[in-house]
């Protein structure tokens, strides 16, 4: 493939309804790997860790020993810890910054008294937590962060970790584990991993809510086992879509479009833009940046997708339109008035303003959370947060009075419903 097919400039007007259809219901390749997910999760379900060790064989290629490596990951922290590695310090800081971004979303417990009626709310975390780490052809310390500094914030009892396994595994994600606060964690990666979390095994402690990032196996399972046990929502392969007016500056916007193509070659990175311009000067930064690329595969094929472009729109209000249906788990404004563009749209993961902040300052240390819905989850829901492992549930006291008073409201309702008996108990106290 030339690099000019690779990456052209496309008029949002002239697009096609299947080129539409592949940016507004893209899906990541997951649709294409939901059979083989179905068997996958079947089996971990009925064989437990028969299966899990089989699989590790077959796509991770890996024979795997222990299934719990809790021990191991506690070693490669002690071992960064004894050395002062500075990538212990990294972790440190980073999960600082998003623990303080998580204690702010705490809910406070509240009561209050309304015409005699005390009514309130009570937040309990959940008591089993499983944090799904990706961890196939990259390492995700950060996502181990993430998914584990939430959990504990909120208060969750017992939070398990799952992530690929290795001969040996990447002694930072275990670090990053260890110090995010894990309380047990399992080599087991993909389809495999989710399912263990979810029905157990028996080495695995099944939980109560899967949560976490991955590829297109892991998000598939994630639907698959949805229902049986809660899950965030679907966090698949990475996407990007980046508004920029002639103020952009194209290097950046390039920068961040291939930060975020060289996850998955099923990564989704979109630039629109109302000046064709700086469309052309983004196709040619991001050519120009991919040849010599440690990832460069995987950013060619990414970049190669349908639903992967630059885009040439009339306005910016047109670029506004398209952003909101495309609902991007990350959506970076390089433009003008960003907060009067931002304003216009609801549909977006994680939003990112202005020309010094890249995606993947939010992706490792800003604060908050890099685990963010993708394939347009966000036009029904928003990234990990600390509710995500809150349960809530109401409380309500009435004095006499008070009940006295909406008597007649609830004994119309209850007979209008033919339920005679619920009429019946509130005049029994009042007689
Ligand atoms: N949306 C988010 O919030 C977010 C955050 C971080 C990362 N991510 C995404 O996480 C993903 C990480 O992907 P990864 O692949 O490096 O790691 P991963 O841990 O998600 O997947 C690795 C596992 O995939 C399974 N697998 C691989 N090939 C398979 C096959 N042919 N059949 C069945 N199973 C197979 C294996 O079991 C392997 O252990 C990327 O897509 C990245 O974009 C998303
Ligand atoms: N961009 C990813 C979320 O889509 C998060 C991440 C982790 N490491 C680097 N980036
Ligand atoms: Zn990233």
């Amino acid at each position: 493939m030339t690099e000019e097919s690779l990456l052209d400039v496309r008029s949002i007007a002239d697009l096609s309804p299947d080129h539409r259809r592949a940016f507004f219901q893209r899906d990541a390749g997951i649709g294409a790997v939901r059979d083989d997910v179905r068997d996958i999760v079947d089996r971990v379900r009925t064989e437990g860790d028969v299966a899990i060790r089989e699989f590790a064989e077959a796509f991770d290629d890996v024979s795997v020993g222990n299934i719990d490596v809790t021990d191991a990951a506690e070693r490669a922290h002690a071992e960064f810890a004894d050395a002062d590695d500075p990538r212990l310090d990294a972790i440190r800081e980073a999960a600082a910054n998003v623990r303080a971004f998580h204690e702010q979303q705490v809910p406070e417990d509240y009561r209050e008294t309304v015409d005699g009626r005390e009514l309130g709310r009570r937040f309990r975390p959940i008591e089993r937590a499983g944090v799904y780490v990706p961890g196939g052809t990259a390492a995700y310390p950060s996502s181990a962060i993430m998914g584990i500094v939430p959990a504990r914030v909120a208060g969750v009892d017992h939070v398990a970790v799952a992530t690929p396994p290795a001969d040996e595994i990447n002694p930072v994600t275990l670090a990053a584990i260890h110090e995010a606060g894990a309380d047990a964690v399992y080599q087991v990666g993909g389809a495999q991993a989710i399912a263990a979390l979810a029905y157990g095994t028996e080495t695995v402690t099944g939980v109560q809510t899967v949560v976490g990032p991955g590829n297109r196996w892991v998000t598939a399972a994630k639907a698959e086992v949805r229902g049986d046990v809660e899950i965030d929502f679907l966090a698949g392969p990475s996407e990007i879509l980046v508004l920029a007016d002639a103020t952009a500056d194209p290097e950046y916007v390039a920068a961040d479009l291939l930060a975020q193509a060289e996850h998955d070659p099923n990564a989704s990175v979109v630039a629109v833009t109302d000046d064709e311009g700086t469309a052309a000067a983004i196709v040619d930064a991001v050519v120009d940046g991919i040849e010599g690329r440690d990832r460069e595969e995987t950013i060619r094929e990414a970049l190669a997708a349908d639903a992967s472009g630059v885009l040439l729109a009339r306005s910016m209000s047109e670029a506004v339109l398209f952003a909101e249906e495309y609902a991007a788990e990350h959506l970076s404004i390089q433009a003008d008035d960003d907060e009067a563009l931002l304003d216009r749209i609801t549909n977006v993961g994680s939003a990112f303003l202005g020309p010094y902040s890249p995606v993947a300052a939010g992706d490792y240390a800003a604060g908050p959370n890099h685990v963010l819905p993708t394939n347009g989850g966000a036009k029904r829901y928003g990234g990990l947060s600390t509710e995500t492992f809150l349960r809530s549930s109401t409380v309500q006291r009435l004095d006499r009075e008070a009940l006295a008073d909406l008597s007649d409201t609830i004994t119309t309702l209850a007979e209008a419903e033919g339920l005679e008996a619920h009429a019946e108990s509130i005049r029994r106290r009042l007689e």
